[in-house]
């Protein structure tokens, strides 16, 4: 493997280069694309703790440890921002959004969020959500080829636009709003990064005037009348000094926060199913389980999904829905005493750790028991599992999403079986977020 520096170290500093192979951008991303663990697990072979890698014209630094992940996301000496990071990757659709925000603004924001997600939020979102998803998961079609990935995405954004909008809309205004997101999501990735015609980039931003017409449109009825969905919760939320948000921020944070929701809990749900077809006896696990627990989840029951909670944090340790947390350097600093200059993007990512043999026994294993209190291999590094992230930034929504993700698959379990034929392996397309390339096909059959 070729060996080049990403830039020279300050004499006297005592800081060590980072190394990488100074190959062309396509090139790595492609590789990346490709299969991002045997990449990871031959740079760490060649370069140690820590490489670059090209991608999107910039050179991202990638710490290969979890130390160093945790040096970016806690980022104890305030030299990372997310904006520069984050904004060229999906400014153009997500602009605004809280996790496009740093330090002093971001802080004031997430105050004032934080007050929908509250335990008594969060309770009524649960109850609320009880019925619709029963409703919606004994209507999913059974067959011999069901695209799971298609029905949860589906399923996932009517919650959204129930739990988090309030609105009943009609199927076709749903699917309308539906594609705004997944163009916008899809923009974010793609290489072409111009707005020409036909392009991903061309229909995210195309997403993104949809989104900004559909919310606006709704927002003042809204503002008028309080009621239990987050859209109505950010119009009246207030922070202890009574600080609100005004009508962009409103606009702004409802797109972040559903496109933050929706696709993330969808590849959860995707993977947890690929992994309970692939290995039928942990279906049959969480099914024992979810017959012996009411049919309805509250707050109170849901810790007692013990074998779904090993299997969901299982899932998200296999294949994290977001694969990283890209920031830039905004003075010159260091990570694990690696010089960082000013301008550096750097990137934790969570397939670093998830997979890294040093934390965890048989890393490529699905093995749910690893997450069992007398196992605990998550616990070896506050940074051995990080699907949601961590410092500030961590996600703001990850109890909505295990609520969620319990109570569709509480419902499925409880319904239907599914399956995949023996020799089947899913091949997952890493250009966006990371989802199986032919959706997910399964058998599913009424109980
Ligand atoms: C399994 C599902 C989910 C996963 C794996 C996930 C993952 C993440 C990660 C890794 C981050 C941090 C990104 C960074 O620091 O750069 C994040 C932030 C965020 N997530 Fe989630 N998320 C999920 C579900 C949700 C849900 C359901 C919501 C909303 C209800 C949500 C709302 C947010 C928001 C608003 C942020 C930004 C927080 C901030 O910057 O202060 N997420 N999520």
């Amino acid at each position: 493997m070729r060996r080049k520096q990403l830039a020279t170290v300050p004499t006297g500093s005592g800081l060590k280069p980072i190394h990488g192979t100074g190959d062309p951008g396509v090139l790595e991303v492609l590789r990346f694309f490709h299969d991002p663990i045997t990449m990871i697990a031959k740079r760490r072979a060649e370069y140690g703790d820590i490489t670059y890698i090209k991608s999107f014209g910039l050179e991202f630094v990638i710490p290969l440890t979890a130390d160093g992940c945790e040096a970016i996301a806690m980022n104890r000496q305030k030299a990372f921002a997310n904006e520069p990071a984050w904004g060229f990757l999906i400014g153009p659709f997500f602009r605004r959004g809280i996790m496009l925000m740093d330090f002093e603004e971001h802080r004031h924001h997430r105050r004032i969020m934080q007050q929908a997600f509250t335990n008594t939020h969060l309770k009524g979102y649960l109850q609320d959500m009880q019925p619709m998803l029963a409703d919606r998961v004994a209507h999913l079609p059974v067959g011999d080829d069901v695209r799971l990935l298609d029905e949860f995405k589906q399923v996932t954004l009517d919650l959204a636009l129930e739990i988090f909008l309030g609105l009943d809309l009609p199927r076709a205004e749903a699917d309308r709003i539906n594609k705004a997101f997944v163009d916008c999501v899809g923009a974010g990735l793609s290489i072409i990064r111009r707005n020409i015609p036909g392009t991903r980039w061309a229909r995210g931003l195309a997403g993104r005037r949809v989104l900004e017409d559909f919310f606006h449109e709704h927002l003042p009825a809204k503002r008028a009348t309080p009621t239990p969905d987050l859209f109505s919760v950010l119009c009246h939320a207030q922070d202890e000094e009574g600080h609100t948000f005004t009508d962009e921020d409103v606009v702004n944070h409802m797109i972040f926060v559903l496109m933050a929701a929706h696709d993330t809990s969808t590849i959860t749900l995707t993977t947890m199913a690929y992994y309970m077809a692939r290995y039928p006896e942990w279906q049959e696990r969480a099914r024992e389980q979810s017959r012996n627990l009411p049919p309805e989840i509250s707050y109170d029951t849901l810790d007692e999904f013990t074998v779904l909670d090993r299997i969901m944090k299982e899932s998200l340790r296999l294949n994290a829905p977001v694969p990283g947390l890209p920031r830039r350097a905004i003075e010159d600093t260091e990570i694990c005493g690696h010089h960082i200059p000013k301008g550096t993007y750097v990137a934790a990512i969570g397939m670093v750790n998830h997979h890294d043999p040093a934390l965890w026994s048989d890393p490529e294993r699905f093995d749910p028991d690893r997450f069992m209190t007398e196992r605990a291999e998550d616990k070896v590094h506050r940074y051995a599992w990080m699907p949601f992230g961590g410092g500030v930034h961590k996600c703001i929504g990850l109890y909505f999403a295990q609520m969620e993700i319990k109570t569709i698959m509480h419902n499925m379990l409880l319904r239907y079986e599914w399956s995949v034929p023996d020799d089947y392996r899913w091949e997952l397309d890493n250009s966006t977020l990371p989802v199986p390339k032919d959706h997910l096909p399964v058998r599913l059959r009424a109980r």
